[in-house]
């Protein structure tokens, strides 16, 4: 198959557009779901004749389109989509119909107010045959008027917990005919006749959802850089309370429990930002595959997006409090930056497959591998997996003289990753040896899949790290994110100690060991940390926090901030006399007599 146009590599500038994702939170991005999820659908999903035709104005935006899956009733569960799209065959029309309230589409970003066009997930039908779950480009508004078309109902959800600068909408249709050929035609079909022709891998619809979960890693990555950023920053000018009696007051950084809090934020952060990269170098790969007509990596790329959407967003909503905590009460101001950027990363939890689903796809994944290792079968040379086909050293080697290029530790987080996915496996097994059909035993073992997916991510993770320090050739900065990378490490194993703990494979000593290293770690790094995050070079307007101030005047500018507050444009509100004022006078009265 020739190579597909290439009119816009979406991929290109992820790193800049998850940055515009990621603040659109803060000024609100009507172009969002169009850059992010609507145009990747086009390129992936398209045939060369829609791509033609929709791709050169998509990329020019004469339109917005959104990304219209999750409904009312439904989000996870696609299979039960109710959303339905019809073939006439005597119009050759597609008729999209909304048969009851919970298939009102619901969530989708810039579909309230902004969006023309959508990507809409429907059940399609033809032949009185339903073929699942697939996409179409509908038209939603008057290019014109930007008014709603004929049978199509669509507003804003209402305030929502963060990025309320983006208006999320719901959208109903009510016979709404729309061409054959408005159905994305790259990999499913329909013919004139109505025939359907299916795709040769069921899951190439959901690409988009894909890239997002990839993109998304990078996207953990900036939040966590940018609140650390705010954290260090705002640490090493607070001065509160002696370390040494009549020293007078230290830095706040200087205290252990300050840096153990925020170093480790730091140290995700820049792991995450290189799996993310890794990622998406993948996602790219295999996009590129699927054109030359090779699916094989589909799978691989599926596990581990999901794996590392699941995990990173999980850290990185725990990070961002921990960073936000470390701040004390200016923490809490909304002048701190926290509030915003911690609403807009922590709905990654949710958005793109919700964690625990998205846990247990990449568990599916690891339940194979399991059942080729227990029929004895050996690896297949993909270095993502290899090592759960390996017997690794039968103990804890971490406290060695010499640990090169940390082979010891990852070889725990192997251990860790291999025991949990061959027990949980071994389980499942049992479970339906004693009866229990497949469905009842996985959701008996849920946790557990959950737990060997989490192992699995950290050794990808830590092993990710390891490798990319490890080709830095300036020895400065080498030896700078050697110091975190051996506090990630480290904090990663004591975060996992209780797994490695669980069967004697790690002793309580070498724990005191792990942790013996990060607190060598913190001192390391304390002295270069606000160079460390100054090199992000984060503007201010990014950061978008008083505290985090590149220039540190945080107090004089957190009274700037206060005064600009509209309640201080008067000394004196009109409610006072109107209620307090009024109330205290008649209290005052009353006491007089
Ligand atoms: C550029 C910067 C951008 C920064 C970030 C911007 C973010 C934008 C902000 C917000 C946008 C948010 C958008 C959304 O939220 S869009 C809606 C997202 N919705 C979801 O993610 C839904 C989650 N549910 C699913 O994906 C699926 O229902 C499922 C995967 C949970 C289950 O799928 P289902 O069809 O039911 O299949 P099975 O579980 O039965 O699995 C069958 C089989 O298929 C494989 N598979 C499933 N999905 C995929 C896939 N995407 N790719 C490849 N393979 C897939 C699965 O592994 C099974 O295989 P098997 O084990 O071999 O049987
Ligand atoms: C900020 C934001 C932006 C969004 N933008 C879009 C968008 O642009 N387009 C779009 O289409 N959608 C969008 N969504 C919707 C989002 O994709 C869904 O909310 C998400 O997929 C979760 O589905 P749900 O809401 O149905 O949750 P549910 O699936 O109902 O989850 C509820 C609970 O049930 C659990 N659960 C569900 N199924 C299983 C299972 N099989 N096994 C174990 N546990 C399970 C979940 O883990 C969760 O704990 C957005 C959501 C948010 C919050």
């Amino acid at each position: 198959m020739e190579h597909a146009p290439k009119a816009i590599d979406v991929t290109n500038d992820v790193e800049m557009r998850t940055f515009n994702f990621f603040t659109m939170g803060i000024d609100g991005h009507p172009l969002g779901l169009h850059l992010d999820m609507a145009i990747p659908t086009i390129l992936n999903n398209a045939d060369e004749e829609q791509q033609k035709d929709w791709l050169p104005k998509a990329a020019n935006r004469e339109f917005i389109a959104t990304y219209a899956q999750t409904e009312m009733g439904h989000g996870t569960n696609l299979k039960k989509l109710e959303t339905t799209a019809t073939y006439d065959p005597k119009t050759q029309e597609f008729v999209l119909n909304s048969p009851t309230i919970t298939s009102t589409k619901w969530w989708p970003g810039n579909l309230g107010k902004s969006s023309n066009y959508a990507v809409v997930m429907a059940q399609l039908y033809t032949q009185g045959k339903c073929h699942g779950a697939h996409p179409f480009f509908v038209q939603l508004r008057d290019l014109n008027t930007h008014k709603p078309l004929k049978g199509i109902t669509v507003g804003d959800i209402g305030p929502k917990f963060g990025m309320n600068t983006v208006d999320n909408g719901f959208l109903q249709f009510d016979h709404v005919r729309t061409p054959r050929r408005s159905m994305f035609m790259k990999h499913a079909k329909v013919l004139p006749d109505g025939r359907y022709v299916p795709p040769v891998h069921d899951k190439l619809n959901y690409s988009a959802m894909v890239f997002i979960r990839a993109a998304i890693v990078s996207g953990m990555a900036y939040h966590l850089l940018v609140t650390s950023t705010i954290a260090v920053r705002y640490s090493a000018i607070r001065r509160q309370g002696e370390i040494t009696p009549g020293a007078g007051e230290v830095k706040v950084l200087d205290y252990q429990t300050q840096q153990h809090r925020i170093f480790p934020q730091l140290a995700r952060g820049l792991a995450f930002r290189l799996s993310g990269q890794y990622i998406m170098k993948l996602y790219t790969q295999t996009m590129d595959d699927i054109r030359n007509g090779d699916i094989s990596a589909v799978p691989d790329l599926h596990a581990l997006s999901c794996g590392l959407k699941a995990v990173t967003t999980h850290h990185a909503a725990l990070g961002l409090e921990q960073c936000r905590m470390a701040c004390g009460g200016h923490g809490y101001s909304q002048a701190s930056g926290f509030p915003l950027h911690y609403s807009v990363a922590v709905g990654a939890c949710t958005y793109e497959g919700e964690n625990m689903v998205m846990l247990l796809q990449t568990a599916r994944h690891l339940m194979k591998i399991a059942k080729a290792i227990r029929a004895g079968q050996s690896p297949k040379s993909n270095k993502i997996v290899d090592y759960l086909f390996h017997k690794g050293p039968p103990k804890c080697l971490i406290d060695q003289a010499y640990d090169t290029n940390y082979r010891n530790v990852l070889e725990s987080f192997e251990h860790l990753a291999r025991r949990q996915t061959l027990e949980v496996y071994d389980k499942l097994v049992q479970l339906q040896q004693q009866g229990r059909n497949y469905e009842q035993a996985w959701n008996d073992c849920a946790v557990e899949l959950c737990k060997a997916t989490r192992a699995h991510v950290r050794t990808f993770l830590a092993r990710t790290f390891v490798e990319e320090i490890d080709k830095i050739s300036d020895l400065s900065i080498k030896s700078v994110l050697q110091d975190l990378l051996q506090l990630y490490l480290y904090y990663e194993v004591t975060e996992c100690a209780t797994g490695l703990l669980e069967d004697g494979f790690m002793t309580g000593q070498q724990h005191k060991y792990a942790k013996k290293k990060i607190y060598e770690a913190l001192e390391k790094i304390r002295p270069n940390a606000v160079s460390i995050v100054d090199s992000f070079d984060f503007q201010d307007r990014e950061l978008h926090s008083v505290l985090g101030r590149r220039d540190g005047n945080v107090y004089e500018n957190l009274l700037k901030w206060a005064q600009s507050s509209p309640l201080n444009k008067t000394d004196v509100l009109p409610f006072h006399h109107k209620y307090l004022g009024k109330m205290m006078e008649e209290a005052r009265q009353r006491s007089k007599i």
